[in-house]
């Protein structure tokens, strides 16, 4: 199978993509891939080490206030579909996948226009603004949550789940806490902003370092590759060190290795890191992003929340005091945080891969016919 694959802008949509060639391989070990991110994405830093088949586009979102930059968004679409145009005819790809992003909308439009079947993959409970546009034309649309298919065409919208949750169910982690200086004895605490980061995540954070230095379990902050400098300032400024307890990271690279090991996480409510702790059944308490279209990350976390399986923080209620009450329920309650990871396991969907696999082989089948 030739398969190529399109997501940018941000973690949620491309690590679904790079999991679901993972699993494209275990079933087709020939398989060819090549990935079409865009310039300015994190996928830049992403794809290439996997050692896939990278190119990029010159791509960006719409402005709501400035006409003259969604002149120039269109004249860059336009380019970008010529151009990907162009990598399809020289690729001949069985499948182009769109998981989301701007640059996923010119990719799958290209293939769209010239017959090639296109699968889009929706991660969020609301459609995002891409996949709307390409649902019309799309062979099969991918959700990873039931709420999402009526918000495409009928028919066509099939519930997969998420396929970086078969990623992380699946990896045999030999991840030690001790290569950061930790103890593989004692619970650890994850908190992350997403893949980004949240700086209301952080300053909580720094709010709550000195009580988080006094706990018996580990807690491992992730900052965000772009606000790391900021918060070691901030504390530094504040003259509050990490203890041997706590370490600070810019980011984690081989995070289904870590997650593994991780025994509570404190986060954002994306939709993939959803994904990834439901599929590990790790208890967890959402803070959703309020900056999000259609405040997609409140409805990921609700269905957790109604399930038992997490607890929300909302984000004008986040302070230090509150996250540390949230870690220690996490840590300290045994009864919460166990049926927590029950219910966690019960969402789950570790075999989203696969799911979305046979959608791709219904796709190419229905265009052959
Ligand atoms: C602000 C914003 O627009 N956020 C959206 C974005 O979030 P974002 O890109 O943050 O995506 P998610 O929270 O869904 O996923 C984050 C991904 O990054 C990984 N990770 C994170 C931190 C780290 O240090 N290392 C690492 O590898 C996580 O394991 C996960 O696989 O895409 C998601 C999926 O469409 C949406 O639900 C989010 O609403």
């Amino acid at each position: 199978m030739r398969v190529i694959l399109s997501g940018g802008g941000t973690g949620g949509h491309i690590y679904p993509a790079l999991a679901l060639a993972e699993v494209i391989k275990q079933h087709d070990p020939e398989a060819e891939f090549l990935y079409v991110g865009s310039e300015r994405g994190v996928e830049a830093n992403i794809v290439p080490p996997t050692g896939m088949a990278f190119k990029q586009l010159k791509v960006q979102g719409f402005s709501r206030s400035l006409s003259l930059e969604n002149i120039q968004t269109v004249r860059l679409f336009l380019k970008a579909v010529k151009q990907s145009k162009k990598i399809i005819k020289a690729f001949k790809p069985d499948i182009v996948v769109g998981t989301g992003g701007y640059v996923a909308g010119a990719v799958v439009y290209a293939a769209q226009r010239m017959a090639i079947p296109t699968v889009i993959h929706e991660q969020n409970s609301v459609a995002g603004v891409t996949n709307k546009f390409l649902a019309r034309g799309a062979t099969k649309i991918g959700v990873a949550f039931t709420v999402a298919k009526a918000q495409f065409p009928a028919g066509k919208a099939v519930l997969v789940g998420n396929p970086r949750a078969q990623q992380v169910a699946q990896i045999k982690s030999t991840f030690s806490w001790q290569t950061l200086g930790l103890r593989d004895d004692k619970p650890t605490l994850l908190i992350f902003g997403g893949s980004q980061g949240a700086p209301a995540i952080n300053l909580a954070v720094i709010e709550a370092m000195n009580a988080f230095n006094q706990r018996a379990y580990q807690v491992v902050i992730v900052t965000g590759p772009k606000r790391y400098d900021n918060v070691r300032r901030l504390l530094q400024e504040q003259g509050i060190a990490p203890a041997d307890n706590v370490r600070i990271l810019p980011y984690i690279d081989n995070m289904p290795e870590v997650l593994a090991q991780t025994a509570a996480i404190v986060s954002r409510a994306g939709a993939t890191s959803i994904a990834e702790i439901t599929a590990l059944g790790i208890p967890s308490i959402l803070i959703p992003s309020l900056h999000v279209t259609g405040d997609h990350q409140t409805k990921n976390a609700q269905s957790l929340v109604d399930a038992g399986a997490a607890l929300i923080v909302p984000e004008p209620a986040l302070d230090g005091d509150t996250l540390v009450a949230a870690a220690d329920q996490l840590l300290l309650d045994a009864t919460l945080s166990d049926k927590m990871a029950a219910q966690a396991t019960k969402v789950g969907m570790p075999d989203a891969g696969d799911r979305l696999y046979q959608l791709l082989l219904s796709a190419i089948a229905e265009k052959k016919d």
